[in-house]
């Protein structure tokens, strides 16, 4: 077998606020990449979604970004990269992916053939794409790394929902990335993966990794613990906790509390 291909992890996401599990997808995520033997896993990055992204209880970016920076004082692999959430709009997670992969090619010294193809392939536009492969491992010696999705199986999931993905856009991550798929309780990505055209054509390109310790800790069930005052230790880095309180987030905004008599 030749050198493994060297991956950077990828989570898109609210981050809203980052959680302790999004903290373990990139431990599971690493783990399973690497045993595989094919790939080595060379850094992590969280990318939070724009402003523009418009989603309920989306606390402002600059929030967002320090509290990812305060969960990753812990980890000396993970990084975040503020790039998307600094822009006013919100741009599609394959735009995204393409952004990290010219920065990532550009930035590597190497000029290795099956480098300078996958950077052609990349400042085509998405839905040029159509049947990319990711080089075998024979040929990826020296190359600079790929960027692969990194998502839990309800993003997997929400690629069914209509209207929501562009098709184009599915067939490009997939085919020229790739995805990392963290189980999550209620979904079951090989079913649906099995259920895709799509996904069964390039599940080469999709490591589903089980989470057997299964927990549902989310960023939705965490605003909601905020909101009525409940404890969140041990869900959430204690430098999140921190400052979240500081900066008072995700309280029922005091005029929103209705007052006696009725009235909003
Ligand atoms: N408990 C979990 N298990 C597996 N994947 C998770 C879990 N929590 C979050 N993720 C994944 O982390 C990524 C970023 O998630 P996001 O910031 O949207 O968190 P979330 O908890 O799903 O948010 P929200 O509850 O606000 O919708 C997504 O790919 C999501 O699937
Ligand atoms: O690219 C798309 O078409 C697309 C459609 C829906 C969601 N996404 C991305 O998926 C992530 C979902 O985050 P969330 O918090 O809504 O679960 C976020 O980074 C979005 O930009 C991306």
């Amino acid at each position: 077998m030749g050198s493994p291909v060297k991956v950077i992890l990828l989570a898109c996401g609210s981050f809203s606020p980052i959680t302790n599990m999004h903290l373990r997808m990139f431990e599971l995520g690493r783990d399973a990449l690497n045993k595989t033997g094919r790939f080595q896993v060379v850094s992590g990055v969280i990318s939070p979604v724009s402003d523009g992204y418009g989603k309920k209880d989306l606390v402002p970016a600059k929030h967002r970004c320090e509290m990812v920076r305060a969960a990753l004082k812990t980890s000396d692999w993970v990084k975040l990269d503020p790039w998307e959430c600094t822009l006013s709009f919100w741009s599609p997670t394959a735009k995204v992916l393409r952004h990290y992969q010219e920065q990532y090619d550009s930035h590597s010294n190497c000029k290795t053939t099956p480098s300078k193809k996958r950077k052609k392939l990349s400042n085509r536009s998405v839905s040029d794409v159509q049947t990319n492969h990711i080089p075998s491992s024979d040929t990826e010696t020296d190359q600079s790394p790929v960027v692969k999705l990194l998502c839990g199986a309800d993003l997997l999931e929400s690629f069914a929902v209509p209207g929501l993905w562009a098709q184009e856009d599915i067939e490009y991550i997939v085919s020229t990335h790739g995805l990392v798929v963290i189980s999550r309780v209620g979904t079951d990505p090989h079913k649906f993966i099995y259920d895709s055209d799509v996904l069964t054509k390039y599940k080469e390109n999709i490591v589903v990794v089980t989470e057997w310790i299964s927990n549902e800790i989310s960023s939705t069930k965490i605003r909601t613990a905020l909101r009525r005052g409940e404890s969140v230790k041990y869900l959430l880095q204690d430098g999140v906790i921190d400052y979240i309180k500081q900066h008072q987030l995700y309280k029922i905004p005091d005029n929103t509390i209705s007052e006696p008599g009725g009235g909003h």
